[in-house]
């Protein structure tokens, strides 16, 4: 028994973990992964593309974009499991490949997709947290308060003597920043930029050190070039959940934590299943290694032990965006007549579990010089306002850089040689309309998981979304150099360069990725059937059971949701061990 059991030690999960631990507290943190934090593919940020392939941290979900067949088959990357257990990917599959989706990576294994991301570090727009505070009433969720969490696990060592940055933390961040400007190619692509922002004669080191977490009330509605940040130190080591565990664990006198890996968490258990208000006392997992079927390690004959613990004070679980929803439903927590259709016993009907899933929808312009580019690294962030914003923010984020990255698939990214230059469009606002749905009572299987990508306000974020794509294809066209003309790899294919916007709006409707999923197990307010949770990471209708990761977030926040998710596990640890303080159950 311990006092608190953590499930997941993403970045949800592991620093609520660490900081409950240095509490003083007695925690067990289950990780249904294995620790790979020093394993160069995974210790090195800019390792991510192949981290996202490496088979020791990897788990392959198969997801749909829509509920449209045909749709679905027009994607490009389609995955499909060939009879010889290989994958094809691609539209015209040999005979008898077996459909499988659209690829969408996760990482198991100690510090969850902190662990194989690109890092990117972007806190959310003011009225992402303000959202929280205004649906529930929880005047803590504003985001003036939600500032001092931030600035409490930062290190920004790229702002060493910005007193509204916190320079103490264990989440050390990184600017890209002028790294990207030292090549001459690098450098007239990201002068096109400057000029195309109307940015006159402003030095380009100048703008990729503007940092995007400035504490500025004109912040959500600036937009032009950005440094990119990233968690990681300035040797680019990965920073975040991994080196803050492992930090944690090196004290054990007076850190109280224990990890324990290859433990597949399959339900809660809680006092009893007919009473009023079931608390939640410990949960049941399977240890083994790679025992769940995303893993591709997995193998089904490898059954692993079925072991028991328990938690004097709470469960909390943190699993990730499919899995938390997963383990709550086999643990009967969640729509009744979906549970009782895989025999699950309803401990409580939340019909908000595995709902209402958000994500930011991702496109691309990928083009080709008409030379090889020379030594340009890096990347840096454009942030545009399309014209159909809501009110005054920024809804555009592009990261650009000469790279290709067209989403994901076994194998990705594609590589079109060295004159290629991309400019990634991501939509900040986010639509909550996909689900994630049992297969099955078996928790080794994966979910359901389908995004419903463009199936509520569609038209509008296709618009916002080729915005973005024409301004940067405008960019390549005006500069002025030795790298034009250039060859679009799309959205409009080269030769052709009259696409009308029908046309290139189609191809983003179909090709679009996404990995940046949440809100799955949302918080939301009093009296609002689909809730789940309750402003203090609650699980409704169940008493010492929480759920802290990304599932949390009623809406997607911002462009990237590491950060937030770092931050929101701060304020999980305060509301907690508030709870503690004050003597509440
Ligand atoms: C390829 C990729 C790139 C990304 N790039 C960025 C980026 O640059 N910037 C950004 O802001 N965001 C990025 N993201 C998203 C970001 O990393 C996630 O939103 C974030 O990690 C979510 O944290 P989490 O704690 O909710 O869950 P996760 O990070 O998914 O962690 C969940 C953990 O729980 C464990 N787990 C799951 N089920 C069980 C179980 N049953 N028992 C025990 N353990 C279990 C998993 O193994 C995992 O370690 C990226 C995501 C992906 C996939």
């Amino acid at each position: 028994t311990y006092e608190y059991i953590v499930v997941g030690s993403g970045p949800g999960g592991g620093p609520l973990a660490a900081n409950l631990a240095r509490a003083g507290h007695t925690v067990l943190l289950l990780e249904a992964g294995d620790d790979q934090g020093s394993n160069p593919n995974i210790s090195q940020i800019l390792n991510f593309n192949r981290a996202g392939n490496d088979p020791s941290t990897r788990w392959d979900f198969f997801v749909k974009h829509s509920d449209d067949q045909d749709r679905e088959a027009k994607y490009e990357h389609l995955v499909w499991k060939k009879e010889d257990e290989g994958f094809y990917v691609g539209t015209n599959p040999p005979g008898n490949a077996q459909q499988l989706g659209i690829y969408y990576p996760r990482a198991g294994t100690l510090g969850g997709c902190a662990m194989h991301n690109a890092g990117v570090s972007a806190m959310p727009p003011a009225a992402d947290w303000d959202h929280i505070a205004d649906m529930t009433g929880d005047e803590t969720w504003r985001a003036a308060n939600m500032r001092k969490y931030l600035t409490k696990i930062e290190n920004a060592v790229y702002t060493p003597n910005d007193r509204n940055h916190g320079h103490s933390g264990y989440l050390t961040l990184t600017q890209s920043g002028v790294n990207v400007a030292n090549s001459s190619d690098g450098r007239t692509l990201i002068e096109a930029m400057a000029q195309a922002l109307g940015l006159g004669n402003v030095a380009i080191e100048d703008l990729l050190k503007r940092d995007m977490n400035a504490d500025d009330a004109q912040r959500d509605e600036s937009t032009g070039i950005f440094g990119q940040l990233r968690h990681a130190d300035a040797q680019g080591r990965r920073v975040g959940t991994n080196t803050y565990i492992r930090a944690t664990l090196k004290d054990p006198q007076a850190f109280p934590l224990t990890v324990q890996l290859n433990s597949l968490v399959t339900k809660v258990l809680f006092t009893a299943s007919n009473s009023s208000s079931p608390t939640a006392v410990g949960v049941e997992y399977l240890y083994g290694k790679s025992l769940y079927s995303a893993d591709p390690r997995y193998n089904a004959s490898a059954e692993g032990e079925v072991r028991q613990v328990f938690a004097s004070r709470e469960v909390i679980i943190a699993g990730g965006v499919f899995n938390t929803p997963q383990i709550m439903k086999l643990s009967g927590i969640g729509p009744a007549a979906e549970l009782e259709k895989h025999n699950i016993p309803v401990i409580v009907d939340l019909p908000g579990v595995g709902a209402r899933m958000a994500d930011n929808y991702e496109t691309s312009l990928i083009s080709l010089a008409s030379r090889d580019l020379i030594n340009t690294s890096g990347t840096h962030a454009v942030m545009l306002k399309s014209s159909v914003a809501a009110g005054r923010e920024r809804d555009l984020y592009l990261f650009c850089g000469a790279f290709s990255f067209e989403g994901y698939w076994p194998g990705f990214p594609t590589d079109y040689g060295k004159s290629q230059y991309e400019c990634a469009v991501v939509y900040i606002p986010s639509r909550n309309a996909g689900s994630v749905l049992l297969r099955s009572s078996n928790p080794r299987d994966t979910p359901e998981i389908n995004f419903r990508f463009y199936e509520n306000g569609g038209d509008q974020d296709l618009t916002a979304m080729l915005e973005g794509v024409k301004w940067a294809r405008a960019v390549f066209q005006n500069v002025s150099s030795s790298l034009g003309p250039w060859k679009e790899v799309h959205p409009c294919k080269h030769p052709r360069t009259d696409c009308s916007e029908e046309e290139q709006k189609d191809w983003i409707r179909l090709q679009t990725y996404s990995h940046h999923a949440t809100s799955t197990c949302q918080i939301g307010a009093d009296g609002d059937k689909m809730a789940v949770l309750d402003s203090k990471f609650r699980v409704r209708g169940v008493k010492r059971l929480r759920v802290v990761d990304a599932s949390a977030f009623p809406r997607v926040p911002g462009a990237f949701p590491v950060l937030p998710t770092f931050v929101l596990s701060e304020k999980a640890t305060e509301s907690i061990l508030e709870d503690v303080r004050k003597g509440r159950e």
